[in-house]
Parts: structure tokens; sequence; C-alpha cells
């Protein structure tokens, strides 16, 4: 038996020149583009970015989009825009990714293609010790320790083949769990860095959606995604499919068995081709309709629904168990019939593959052609016989993996373009101005801003126009849905106007980086944050700088007048506070924490305000604002907590005020202690001015305070 010298590309190498040639990131300034763009089928050579590719991967003809994490369709147009993404974005990231560990992943990817070649070498051995034995049972010359030396032989061979195989897998542990770290810490920080209009965005909230199923194919929990680092798999294949075809080429190499080596590629490999372009359906991506996809979204509402416990009072108060069910069935039905259809689709493939099997059944003419023309060996046979099934095995093996890593591709341009998504509050560097404390408070200036929530047609806010000098105390007044929340939270910064303009301190509020600003001022949101921790904690988020300093946690707690509170408490500020409908997380080996307490509204506002109140005394800051900080306290309380907030804003040394003040009340007693009042009505400031020319004015505001008495 002849065998050929092996011979293999060296596949890393061109991996690393790759590596070095490639492009850097697109832009960071990326969102000038992220305007929708032409379909997919107009010119994609065009889009340079990788948001562009990734945008037009999920376009369909009709202008829908696809779901995200749905399957592209392989297809010319998708073929290119995976080209893109790779130019744009996966040269960069595997650069990144191999810059982790550049020793440990060149000798995983190195040790990826030994082992591949392991199953060739494994025929090879085994056709040896086959051929060894059928001669030395035909010469007669058979002894028993002869066949122990091979068999002791094979077993060296295998013990090293283990050795080596666990030693990559260690490797291989290491390099992953370093990739994984830095894809899950970037997709942690997308998260904290974007802000409430970017996160609303519908196309952002669907980019990080794929960007997140991207992270997860790290994690091994992958719903069949491939991590970019299973491409390795795809080398691994493609030498062992080179192996196994050098080995067949070795057996049926000379000069008059090309025909059965051509016979033996053929038939192992058209097979394969019909399953794959054969039958377009049974690629098709596994794609939703609009309605199977509202149902699904449905269907998982209906679960959050059945499963929360924040929501269990609510079911049973109104008796919604039943209902729960039934919209639960009849979304989860759709679901199901879609999934049923897709795979009628795919079963289609199935009569296909019966004639992929009579192809198969092709390979035995050349392994009769073999027998009859050569002097072949029951060594030679086996091995023709086991390489032609690894060829097919491998090649099936490389389709599905492409196909996986195709989707990949777009999967990881979400990732890659979710990184550099801008804030859209974030201003451009060179427009950015810093914050300048004013030492009597913040000068606000407001001229007919606008606000519609995304996907309203109704704006919340309307023209609003209003001056507060510095130093003063603004109530803002008015009936539900009049806008008064909407307008704290376009002070704070939180969202960004439409049209109008807003000047704090003489400049643009749109100059300001918003962490910047951020620094200058506190309050209390009206639906504000219950944390599943401690007491420490839930007040020392007001100012993580301070989170350990208990002087500064106590002190706050002490002006919000929660003293009491904490000290009811068991455990005092190593309280465990129980949030409705969180379920607090605990590992295998700590038992439940026994030191959860619930409290009440009032007592919940209480701890509110004293986290505003973390860094309501530091001279940065200009302004406090509060949206119904005391809705839930009673009477007495609420005075007590509005004397602090006055005493606050001044200066303990002249009494002069530090601090501008507006505070958002349904209480108008509490209203008339404002300097000025802004009443508003249908998303505008109907009536300005102080407690008394309010009155005076015999309008809403007149009619609301009477009302109120
Ligand atoms: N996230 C949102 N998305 C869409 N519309 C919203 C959103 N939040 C508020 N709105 C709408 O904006 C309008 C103003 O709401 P806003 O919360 O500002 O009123 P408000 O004066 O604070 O009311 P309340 O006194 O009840 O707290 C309302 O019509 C409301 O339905």
């Amino acid at each position: 038996m002849r065998m050929s010298t092996l011979h293999h590309s060296s596949t890393w190498s061109s991996m690393l020149h790759l590596f070095k040639t490639g492009r850097l990131w697109f832009p960071d300034d990326f969102y000038a583009t992220s305007e929708p763009l032409a379909p997919s089928e107009k010119a994609p050579a065009s889009l340079q970015s990788t948001y562009d590719a990734w945008f037009t991967s999920r376009l369909l003809p009709r202008g829908e989009t696809l779901v995200p994490g749905a399957h592209r369709r392989v297809s010319l147009t998708n073929l290119k825009l995976a080209f893109i993404i790779i130019r744009t974005c996966a040269v960069e990231f595997f650069a990144h990714i191999l810059s982790l560990h550049p020793i440990r992943t060149t000798l995983m990817l190195s040790l990826n293609v030994v082992r591949s070649l392991f199953p060739a070498f494994r025929g090879y051995s085994q056709a040896l010790i086959i051929d060894e034995l059928q001669c030395l049972i035909t010469s007669g010359n058979f002894t028993w320790s002869r066949l122990l030396n091979l068999v002791a032989t094979e077993l060296v061979r295998r013990i090293f083949e283990s050795l080596l195989d666990s030693f990559a897998a260690s490797n291989e542990t290491v390099v992953v769990d370093s990739a994984k770290f830095y894809v899950e810490y970037v997709q942690m920080e997308q998260r904290v860095r974007l802000d409430i209009p970017t996160l609303s965005d519908p196309v952002v909230r669907d980019l990080l959606h794929e960007s997140d199923l991207f992270a997860r194919s790290f994690s091994g929990s992958g719903f069949g995604l491939l991590s970019p680092l299973d491409f390795i798999h795809i080398i691994s294949l493609v030498t062992e499919i080179f192996s196994h075809l050098l080995l067949i080429f070795s057996l049926t190499g000379g000069a008059t068995h090309y025909g059965v080596l051509l016979l033996s590629i053929f038939s192992a490999t058209v097979p394969l081709f019909v399953t794959w372009f054969g039958c377009p359906d049974a690629h098709s991506e596994t794609l939703y309709s609009p309605r199977e996809a509202r149902a699904a979204d449905r269907q998982e509402k209906m679960r959050n629904l059945a499963y929360n416990e924040a929501h269990r009072p609510e079911i049973e108060l109104f008796g919604l168990g039943d209902w729960i069910l039934k919209t639960w069935a009849s979304a989860r039905k759709v679901v199901l019939d879609s999934d049923q259809n897709q795979q009628l689709r795919e079963s289609s493939i199935i009569s296909k593959l019966n004639f992929a099997d009579f192809l198969f059944a092709l390979q035995n003419i050349p392994l009769v052609l073999l027998l009859q023309t050569s002097s072949a060996s029951l060594g030679s046979l086996t091995l023709y016989r086991s390489s032609i099934q690894s060829v097919i095995l491998a090649s099936r093996n490389l389709l599905a993996t492409s196909r996986m890593v195709f989707q990949g591709i777009f999967f990881m341009s979400a990732f890659c373009a979710g990184k550099n998504l801008k804030p859209k509050l974030q201003p451009r560097a060179e427009d950015v101005v810093p914050y300048q404390t004013s030492v009597s408070g913040a000068t606000i200036k407001a001229h007919g801003l606008s606000y519609t929530y995304p996907g309203c047609s109704e704006p919340a806010l309307k023209d609003v126009s209003f001056t507060l000098q510095s130093g003063e105390t603004l109530a803002i007044v008015g009936y539900n849905g009049s806008g008064k929340s909407t307008l704290a939270k376009v002070l704070l910064r939180i969202i960004d106007h439409d049209s109008g303009e807003l000047c704090v301190n003489g400049v643009d509020i749109r100059r300001y980086d918003p962490y910047d600003y951020h620094q200058h001022l506190t309050g209390v949101f009206q639906g504000f944050s219950k944390f599943n921790t401690t007491v420490r904690e839930n007040v020392g988020l007001g100012r993580v700088e301070k989170m350990r300093s208990r002087a500064a946690i106590e002190s706050a707690i002490h002006l919000a007048e929660a003293d009491s509170v904490v000290n009811s408490l068991p455990y005092g500020l190593r309280q465990i506070l129980e949030t409705p409908g969180f379920e607090s997380m605990s590992y295998a080996g700590c038992t439940a924490s026994p030191r959860q307490h619930g409290l009440s509204g009032g007592e919940w506002q209480r701890l509110s305000i004293a986290r505003a109140f973390m860094r309501a005394n530091e001279l940065q800051v200009d302004l406090l604002l509060f949206d119904e900080p005391t809705s839930s306290l009673d009477a007495q309380a609420q005075k007590q907590i509005f004397d602090t907030i006055e005493r606050i804003s001044r200066s303990p040394t002249t009494g002069d005020r530090t601090k501008s003040v507006i505070f958002i009340t349904h209480r108008l007693s509490t209203a008339r202690r404002a300097d000025k009042v802004a009443m508003m009505e249908n998303g505008t400031i109907s009536e300005f001015g102080t407690h008394a020319e309010l009155l005076a004015m015999g309008g809403g505001y007149a009619a609301l305070y009477r009302a109120s008495e």
C-alpha cells in the first residue's frame, strides 16, 4: 500500500495575516447613518458600517423587518453583507480576542488543526494493524506476542491522543473564558452607558437583543448559536476532510485509479450539495410573520404575568387567572402552529435525503473497482471505507457549522454596532460645555419646550415656557396627565425635548455632558426605585462614593426623618428589604437570607428621599427636584420633609439660598410655600406666578386650590 505524505496548509498564518490587514472599526458617530436604509436588494456594496450591514440584513422585501434573532437567508445579498461585517468588525473582534491571550489562542488554533488530523492517523494506524495481521496469518507466522505488540502501539498512540486532547481542552477553557468575560463586559457596558431615549428606540432594542444572543453564544447555552471561537471548528473540519482526501488519494492515486477517486468524491459530496442547495425551503430562516411575532410576544407577557409575584394581588383581586390562561393558550397555539409549519417544510428534506442515501450507495462501485483493479489489501479497503465515511460526516458537519457561523456573523455585527452606539443625549465632544456651579442655585430658562413620547401622536409637553431665577423655589401643580413628570424628566435631562430651548445657568442643556450635569442635581422620581438590598445600599446609592461612610448614610436618613423606620428594623442598616416581584437569587451552598423585611409605601418613600439627600448638602449641587416626594406621607411628615428641603437649600452660615428647588405636588397647601407656582394643563404651563398672583387671577389654579380646601 502506498501512502502519500500528508500536507496541510498553514491556515492560522493566513488568519493572522487577515488580522493584520483588516480594517478597523467604523467611525463611532455611526448614528448619523442609522436612519432606515434602502432595502437590502439595492446596492449593499455602498454600505460601509457594521451597523448599516446589520440593519440591511433584517429588511424584508415587503418593507417588514425580521424579528430579532431570526436567521438570515443564505442569499447573495446577505453573503455580501456578511463580507462587509467581516471586513468592518469580525477581524477587529478576533484581533482583540487574540490580544487577550496571544500564545494560548495561537496554541488553541494549532492544536485544533493537529487534532483534526487524528482521525486520519487513527484510520491509517488501524489499517496497518489489519494488514500486518493479514500478512502474519497468511504467511503462517502468527504469534500472540506480535499481536500484543501491535495492540500496545495502538494503545500508546491513543494515550498520546487523549493527553493532547485534555491539554487542548484546558487551554481552550482559558481562552474561551477570557473571551466570554470580554463579551459580557461589553454587554454590561452597553446597558449602563446608554440613556433612556437611546434604549427606547425600537431598532436599538432589536440590536441589543441580537447582541445579547451573540454574548450568550459564548456560554455554551446559545440555543444552537456558535460563538466566533467556533470558527476554528471550520478550520479543523477542513483539515480533517483534506487529510482524509489525501488518504483516499494515496489509496487510489495510481494513474489507473483517478476515475475511481473522482467517483468516490462525487458520490460522497453530491448528496450533501443536494440536501443543501436542492431544497430552498430547507434552509430558509426561522422567521415569524408579524402576526406570529405578536403572538410570541403576547405568550411571553402572559407567562410573566403568571410568574411575577408582584402582579399576584391584582391577578387574584380581579380574577385574571382564566384570562391569562386563555390568552396564553391562544398565543401559544399560534407559535406552535408556526413551529409545526417550519418543521413540515423541513420534513420535505427527508425525501431528498433518501435520494442522498441512494447516492451514498454509489460509493460501493469504487470499492468494487478497487478490489478488481488492484492488489488492494484488507487494511487499505477498510481505510478507504472509513475515510469516505469520515469525509461525508465531516462535510455534513462543515455545512451545518458554516450555516451557524453565517448566522453568527450577523449577531456579531449587532454586538459590534452596539459597542459603538452613541447615547442620544451625549453632545458631540466639540460642543460640550462643563457645568459651572452657581453660588445661589441654578437658573433655568425654558422657552417653547415640546416633547412627544416615542410612538405617541399627542405631545406630552406643548410650548412650555418659564423662568426660574437662581435660588428660587418652584412648585409645579396641575391635573393628572398634564405633563408635570414629563417636564421634570426634561429638566433632569433624562429625556430630550423635541423642540424649544432650555438653558441652565445660561447654557443650552444639550451642551452639558449628562454625567457632568447629573453631578449638580439631586431628586426623587415619582416612580422611584426600590432595591432588593440593604437599607444602607438603598440610601447610599444616592452617592456611591460615600456608600461606605456610615456617618453620611445616617445623616441622610436623619434628614429624611427616616431614623424611626431604620431603628424599627431587626437588622437596622443591614436589613435587606423585600421588594415586590423580585425573587432574590441564592446560589447553591447559600441558604436564602433570613433578613428580608418589607416596608410600607411611606417608609419606602422616606428612604428614597434619604437617597436624594445623600448629595443634597454638597456645594456642587445646584438644583433639587422632587416629583411628588411626599405623596405617601402623612401631613406632619410632609411638613417636616419640606422644612428640611428648605433648610438644605440655604447656606447654614448666612441663611442665603444656595440651591434652586423644584417640586411637583398635588397638595396645594405645600405649593403655596414656593416662591413661584406653575400651573400645568394639557401639557403646557397655563399660569405662572406667586401663589397670591395665581389666586388673584381666578383661573385654573384658583379653582384647584378652592377644590382642595
Ligand atoms: N412613557 C410614556 N410613554 C408614552 N406616554 C407617556 C409616558 N409617560 C407619560 N405619558 C403620557 O404623557 C402625558 C403626561 O404624563 P405625565 O406623567 O407627565 O403627567 P403628570 O402631570 O405627571 O401626571 P400625574 O399627576 O398623574 O403624575 C400623559 O398623557 C401620559 O399618558
